[in-house]
């Protein structure tokens, strides 16, 4: 039984059909990336699993059962959802003995749970002070609280620093890999996820467009082999020979299709042609993920209902090969 699983779920509001037969599973000791554009339909399905809405058809179902039907749920499963709110006056530590004493859990839970998130520091200070990153952490340490081993987190990279995030990366991977947690967490900001997850669901206008391990994701983008040199286009005829599809963009450059880096290098070696670059071209998930959604690729981000895309991560990664 899947820790977590999606089955068919379909939920519209009036005419909206926010989620349209989604299917998916979370193991025990993965995690997986709930990807799309703003208004795909992922909150409302991270919603379903937690009981806050009620599908129209099919199921959501936390270790095989409804929400609603968990003895201890804060044991069981714990979450973030978007726009957590804290009662602004009350410091950390009391916001989460109250939530202690309502799930009958000890005190000790409370401050333990500031610890693993890095608030041990700020457990006796007043939620109003907070920046968004730190209410994104005590949310996480509100998830935290039951010890559970499945966690459904909603954009929990929203307001976080760099740093922040790369904490978070690192944290959602020890809940994985050393505590064996089910980590379902959505974000429509690749960069975020992609370093993070063993498996990706995309979603778009409700629908499941796409899902797979990241590597399946990634490999399947394979945009070909970029070779330069002063005299490379001496190459081309041997690798055409071979099977291969040639181009050349630009003086000095060849785009390999439909033949391996160390074709390529072989060639160039029995031409004796000198070589000043030669990368495979692959998509990163990005890529593939605004190609799967219907965005031009190689469009910048947009604003508002677009995909949200990190400065620091290019449209395109160039690898010189091996596999990610
Ligand atoms: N309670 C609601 N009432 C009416 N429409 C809703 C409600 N909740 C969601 N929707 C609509 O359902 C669609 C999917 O929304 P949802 O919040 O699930 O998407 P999302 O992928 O989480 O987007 P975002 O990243 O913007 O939160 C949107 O068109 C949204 O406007």
């Amino acid at each position: 039984m899947a820790a977590i699983e999606i089955r068919n779920l379909t939920k519209s509001f009036g005419a909206v059909r926010a989620v349209n037969d989604v299917s998916f599973t979370v193991a025990a000791g993965t995690v997986t990336g709930y990807l799309g554009p703003n208004g795909a339909g992922k909150t409302t399905t991270l919603r379903s699993l937690l009981g806050l809405v009620t599908p129209d058809s099919g199921q959501a179902l936390v270790n095989g059962r409804r929400y609603a039907d968990l003895v201890a749920p804060l044991t069981e499963v714990g979450a973030v959802l978007e726009a957590t709110s804290f009662h602004p006056g009350r410091t950390a530590r009391n916001h989460l003995r109250v939530l202690c004493t309502a799930a009958g859990l000890p005190d000790v839970r409370a401050d333990e749970s500031l610890d693993q998130v890095g608030l041990a520091g700020d457990a006796g200070k007043r939620v109003a002070g907070f920046s968004l990153g730190m209410r994104q952490r005590l949310a996480l340490a509100t998830a935290l609280i039951g010890k559970p081993k499945i966690l459904i987190l909603d954009e929990p990279a929203n307001g976080l620093d760099p740093a922040g995030i790369q904490w978070l990366r690192g944290f959602l991977r020890f809940l994985a890999d050393d505590q064996g947690c089910a980590v379902l967490v959505s974000s429509h900001v690749l960069a975020e996820v992609e370093q993070t997850v063993d498996n990706v669901v995309i979603i778009a206008q409700g629908r499941m467009i796409r899902q797979g391990t990241l590597a399946e994701l990634t490999s399947d983008g394979d945009r070909g082999v970029r070779v330069a040199g002063a005299e490379v286009q001496r190459l081309r005829a041997r690798l055409e020979a071979a099977g291969a599809t040639v181009e050349s963009p630009e003086s000095g450059v060849l785009l390999v299709h439909g033949a391996p880096p160390e074709t390529v290098g072989q060639a160039a070696l029995d031409e004796g042609v000198v070589l000043s670059e030669l990368v495979r071209r692959r998509s990163d998930l990005e890529r593939v993920f605004l190609e799967l959604t219907g965005e031009p690729a190689d469009a910048p981000p947009e604003g508002g209902g677009g995909v949200a895309t990190a400065e620091a991560v290019p449209a395109v990664t160039e690898t010189s090969g091996g596999a990610r």
